[in-house]
């Protein structure tokens, strides 16, 4: 049979991970350092406007999808995901193996038994693998215990962030993790590809849990296929986060859009999208992050053509959509704001460095 023959299987791998812990990144890493191997995406974002689907490397080609906004795991059943699936799966697209990067909301649970769900004969389960935010993570799990429940079940673990913590931290925090699937560290999301490609695809054993489990657990809570709001998905995490989409045409005020981001209120744990400083910076738009208290600009030259908006995601729990809209649009620049280097102080504080390490160094 030819390797790109009609009955060749795609291992289907699932990305997830907490918000903001590294899994555009490390998606951006495999699709850099794959080395002939074909890879196909799924992104599905949290919020309304496609950030991570705008970030992963290579752009929105062929072989990569947005599923949009919503928590993958409610916001479509397994048969939509199936049309994407198929679409990437077909020999035509000549890919060797497809991940789905979760939400960092999203149930994985609920992805695995999609993909295992499926009734495309090209589609086989390639595993789970799960980004942990090493800096992050003791305080989300400190305010969200069932996180737990999202590593039990998967089959690798990525410890990223390794350089914000300390070796001994490290170390306590692999022993906090259990024995349960294997842990790699990394930076930036740098792991060895060959982890997630040549995992053996398995339908009977999925990580920690027997596939039985799944189906168990799918009668349990009474949702099979689509998932509407009634189906018991209270348990989920994404059902105590909201998501606030900003976007401004006209250019955002530096001074103004610092006093808010230095007072961010605490429940607001993620921000990202890409911000127009308009007079102050006309060459660059400026990608933003802020994962907790972690904060961090990345300017880099505005593509050719690309209209220049500031598009924007928040997302956090008990917050106030409207004040933060609100907020938002008084950092937009007005007629009275100067818009000389200075302005720009306040941000250049949150540029990365030159020597700092940054994502797709060694890549
Ligand atoms: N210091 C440090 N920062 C990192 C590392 N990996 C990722 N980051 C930064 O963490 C922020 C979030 O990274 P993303 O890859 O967007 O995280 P994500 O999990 O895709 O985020 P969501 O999709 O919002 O859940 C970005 O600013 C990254 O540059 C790392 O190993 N070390």
């Amino acid at each position: 049979m030819s390797p790109t023959g009609p009955t060749q299987q795609i291992p289907v791998v699932v990305l997830a991970g907490f918000l903001g812990s590294g899994k555009t990144t490390l998606l951006n890493h495999l699709l850099r350092a794959s080395r002939g191997t074909r890879i196909g995406a799924i992104v599905n974002d949290f919020g309304s406007i496609e950030i991570d689907a705008m970030t992963v490397a290579g752009q929105l080609g062929d072989s990569t999808l947005s599923l949009g906004n919503g928590c993958l795991c409610c916001a479509v059943d397994a048969s939509e995901l199936d049309v994407y699936l198929e679409k990437l799966t077909r020999p035509s697209a000549r890919l060797d193996v497809v991940v789905i990067e979760a939400s960092g909301l999203a149930e994985p649970q609920e992805l695995v038994r999609m993909v295992l769900a499926s009734e495309n004969p090209r589609v086989v389960y390639g595993g789970l693998v799960e980004v942990v935010d090493a800096a992050e993570y003791e305080a989300t799990r400190e305010k969200h215990p069932e996180i737990d429940r999202h590593l039990a079940v998967a089959d690798l673990v990525v410890l990223n962030k390794t350089d914000r913590v300390s070796r001994a931290g490290l170390d306590r925090l692999r022993a906090s993790l259990g024995g349960a699937a294997s842990v790699v560290e990394s930076v930036y999301g740098r792991v060895d590809p060959e982890l997630f490609f040549d995992r053996r695809p398995s339908t009977e054993r999925v990580g920690q849990l027997a596939f039985e489990d799944l189906l168990d657990d799918e009668e349990e809570h009474g949702h099979g296929e689509a998932c509407g709001s009634e189906c018991g998905h209270a348990a989920h995490l994404h059902t105590a986060y909201e998501s606030v989409a900003f976007t401004s045409a006209a250019p955002m005020d530096p001074r103004r859009l610092m006093a808010f981001l230095d007072s961010r209120p605490e429940g607001l744990y993620r921000i990202k999208g890409f911000v127009d400083f308009g007079a102050a910076d006309p060459r660059n738009r400026y990608g933003v992050h802020a994962v907790g208290r972690f904060l961090r600009f990345y300017p880099e030259p505005w593509p050719p053509g690309e209209e220049r908006l500031t598009q924007l995601v928040l997302i956090g729990s008990g917050t106030d959509a409207d004040g933060l809209h609100k907020s938002l649009e008084a950092a937009v620049a007005g007629p009275g704001d100067i818009q000389d280097e200075p302005a720009m102080w306040g941000v250049l504080r949150y540029v990365q460095q030159a020597d700092e390490d940054a994502p797709g160094a060694d890549d």
